[in-house]
């Protein structure tokens, strides 16, 4: 028996990532080639915008998607987020050269509270919400804590753009395919602060660490390399992250919604405490999936290089949460 569509909705859904994302979505490559969907858009309710978005709603339609069962488009996210079962918060301002996330954080800050509001009033009870627009993880914190009625834990921001870089970058040191990259972790804030930690990850049961054998490059070359890639796209294409930006969104939710077959993958998630984070902090933690949830990885050990490196993320995010504190 075919399965009931379930409803996805997209913000930002005619910017540059929305464009990247909404084709994959509905041809199945992100909840599964047996499931259809409704695609639920949400633009700024301004006439370009909605302009575009009905441009994009056209060719949705003309590449007769098998899975696509509905699009709408809307103005407001109280009609954006009814009933939805999945909420990608993609929406927001982008940085442009020269602009430092903090300075996104006030303008966001209103967006993903009113977006909050108004998921915790008409999604599903168990809509599972991802944050991409920057500050990433901030504004997951913003929307969680806008939604008391919502699971904290359906809340969450994506590090997965982190983890594929960091994966294709030692995939390059080390002439190895990057499907083959296991046990990878990427701890912390959507920024240069994150911290990619490849001290647990093999390559066909192999220690990465062991094999790369370098700290200098480890401290100096991969992490600011991973850090800044973000900033680097910007200054090369004048725009930021959109394609790769989108795949890793269609990852998260994918591996969200259909597991991950015990293999880690990266998800900012809203902390309980584990491995000192204050609760609520939303987090990047290496994480695996079944059966619709996610469970993090605990237990393991960290060195003093990590540690300094997971207290100043930390100390970021902090930082960003005090600066909205008086919004919510
Ligand atoms: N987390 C990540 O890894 C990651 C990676 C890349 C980009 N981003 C972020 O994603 C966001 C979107 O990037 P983009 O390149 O698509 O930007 P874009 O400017 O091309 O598109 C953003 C779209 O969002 C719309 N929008 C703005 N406010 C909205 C609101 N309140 N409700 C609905 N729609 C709204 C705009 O009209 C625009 O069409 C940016 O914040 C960017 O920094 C995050
Ligand atoms: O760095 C940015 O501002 C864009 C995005 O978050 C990225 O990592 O590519």
């Amino acid at each position: 028996m075919s399965k009931s569509p379930v409803r996805v909705a997209v913000t930002g859904a005619a910017g540059q990532i929305g464009y990247a994302l909404l084709f994959r979505i509905a041809s199945g490559e992100m909840l599964g080639k047996d499931q259809p969907v409704i695609l639920q858009l949400l633009e700024i309710p301004d006439e370009k915008a909605q302009n575009a978005l009905k441009g994009v709603i056209m060719e949705l339609e003309d590449c007769a998607f098998p899975l696509l069962a509905g699009v709408e488009a809307h103005s407001d996210p109280m009609t954006a987020f009814k009933d939805t079962d999945y909420a990608l918060l993609v929406g927001a301002r982008p940085r442009g050269p020269g602009m430092e996330r903090a300075d996104l954080l006030a303008a966001n800050a209103q967006i993903f509270t009113a977006q909050g509001k108004a998921l915790n009033a008409v999604a599903s009870r168990n809509v599972r919400v991802l944050v991409v627009g920057n500050p990433a993880n901030t504004n997951a914190y913003i929307a969680m804590k806008s939604a008391p009625d919502l699971p904290r834990k359906n809340f969450t921001a994506m590090l997965r753009l982190d983890h594929n870089r960091a994966a294709s970058q030692i995939a390059a040191k080390m002439g190895v395919a990057v499907g083959d990259i296991e046990k990878l972790a990427v701890w912390g804030n959507h920024s240069p602060t994150m911290y990619a930690d490849y001290r647990f990850a093999t390559v066909n049961g192999q220690s990465v660490k062991d094999s790369i054998n370098d700290h200098d490059w480890n401290a100096n070359t991969f992490l600011p390399t991973v850090g800044k890639r973000g900033a680097a796209i910007i200054a090369a294409r004048g725009l930021s992250s959109a394609a790769s930006a989108a795949n890793a969104a269609i990852d998260h939710m994918r591996d969200w919604a259909l597991g991950t077959n015990g293999k880690w993958v990266t998800m900012g998630v809203p902390s309980n405490g584990e491995y000192g984070i204050p609760k609520d902090v939303m987090f990047g933690y290496p994480v695996t999936c079944e059966g619709g949830e996610y469970k993090l990885v605990e237990g393991l050990p960290i060195d003093a290089f990590s540690q300094e490196c997971i207290n100043k993320t930390l100390a970021e995010l902090q930082g960003e949460q005090d600066g909205v504190k008086h919004l919510l």
